[in-house]
């Protein structure tokens, strides 16, 4: 599998294929073309000084007579872990700290009013060491803890709304961990939090170790620039945790993620761009980038050597839209922040195009779930 000497499809495409034919191919692999956004000079020279790439672009939606467009810019940061593993922890979530200050400066030159941060993005992932020291002290209170306090000045610095996906530890009940994200507020305020539904069991994602399965359900946060809901990584294998989300209006979903190139790579590009259009939303998928190496070997289970290196974590951050167009990926390799202009007027156009929400059967589904986990029910299989 390929690792960081291969920068991306985008790249690769543009590199090889003529011009006429990369036009075919774009719209097909991507739909609607986007409109690449005219950011700022200063952002990019800043980004370039500090090592990260930055790409903007823009969704169109038609005009209407009755509603103005509803035009929100998003910020998806994918970064890599800029201390060691076996760095101090303090110095580790300091380190962080001062890198998403930085890229927060730009996404603020480029307009950006809602920023989301990887899963966990506070810490090394190293959940696949099934070790719990000195890895459990990376988790914080969602509602008081110093990354919670950090991001909250950001926000109301930039006026911008923040999701922090993190490792919590909840004092309230026993002191237990969550992966939780925290949304914050463009005022500054906490306006509450959302936990991971769906915990992966797969691979050396040995995160049934640390924390279960969320209890929050699938809220829905107003904020000022629309209504946006977190489905944290794992969570995007499952079609019916993003319509939950929809369901209770969600107009942007962020899947801030932690994946590896030979687990999910050829999936990637398909599951978030699949629920914009299954639910006539616009979904933002954002994956960390590079290599974490761990100082005690662990084993995958899998009869092979010991090892300290997770994987790949190929970055290729996108947003798809309800139309299912999509912007490209940022690179495999870097560090990015990619900023996309949505209008939600695009949400209901789309609805009122294919109806997905008229035309789902959810009563029936609904019955027919009912049913269907009940420890007594038998499968409706005709048989010959
Ligand atoms: N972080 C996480 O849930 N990863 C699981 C692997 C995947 O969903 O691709």
């Amino acid at each position: 599998m390929a690792g960081p000497e291969w920068e991306s499809v985008e790249q690769c495409l543009e590199k090889y294929l003529p011009l006429q034919d990369l036009r075919e191919v774009k719209r097909v692999l991507y739909g609607k073309e986007t409109r690449k956004l005219d950011l700022p000079s200063r952002a990019f020279e800043f980004a370039f000084q500090e090592n990260f790439e930055l790409q903007g672009y823009a969704f169109e939606a038609a005009n209407e007579q009755l509603r103005r467009p509803q035009i929100v810019r998003v910020g998806l940061v994918q970064n890599r872990t800029p201390l060691p593993a076996d760095a101090p922890v303090a110095e580790q979530v300091s380190a962080l700290h001062r890198r998403i200050e930085a890229i927060v400066q730009v996404a603020a030159m480029c307009g950006v009013n809602i920023i989301c941060f990887q899963e966990a993005w506070t810490m090394p992932f190293a959940f696949c060491t099934r070790e719990k020291l000195p890895w459990t002290e990376f988790a914080e209170s969602a509602e008081d803890g110093p990354t919670t306090r950090f991001c909250q000045k950001l926000a109301k610095k930039h006026d911008m709304v923040v999701v922090s996906p993190i490792l919590e530890r909840d004092r309230d009940h026993g002191n237990v961990l969550w992966n939780t994200a925290v949304v914050i507020s463009n005022s500054g305020a906490v306006m509450g939090k959302t936990r991971k539904n769906h915990i992966p069991r797969v691979g050396d994602f040995n995160e049934s170790t640390y924390y279960m399965e969320g209890n929050l359900g699938h809220p829905v946060f107003q904020t000022q620039f629309g209504r946006i809901a977190v489905n944290i990584c794992y969570g995007r294998h499952h079609p019916l945790n993003w319509l939950m989300y929809s369901i209770n209006g969600a107009e942007i979903i962020f899947n801030p993620s932690a994946t590896i190139g030979t687990l999910s790579e050829s999936l990637w590009p398909i599951e978030a761009r699949n629920a914009a259009i299954a639910n006539h939303c616009f979904t933002c998928a954002i994956n960390r980038v590079g290599q974490e190496h761990f100082p005690n070997e662990f084993t995958s289970g899998d009869g092979k050597k010991a090892h300290h290196d997770f994987g790949y974590f190929y970055g290729s951050s996108y947003v798809a839209a309800p139309d299912g167009s999509r912007t490209p990926g940022l690179s495999r390799s870097q560090d990015g922040l990619l900023v996309a202009e949505l209008n939600l007027n695009l949400c209901q156009q789309m609805s009122d195009v294919w109806n997905f929400k008229m035309t789902g059967r959810y009563e029936m589904y609904a019955q027919e779930l009912a049913e269907a986990v009940k420890p007594n029910y038998v499968p409706t299989t005709v048989k010959e």
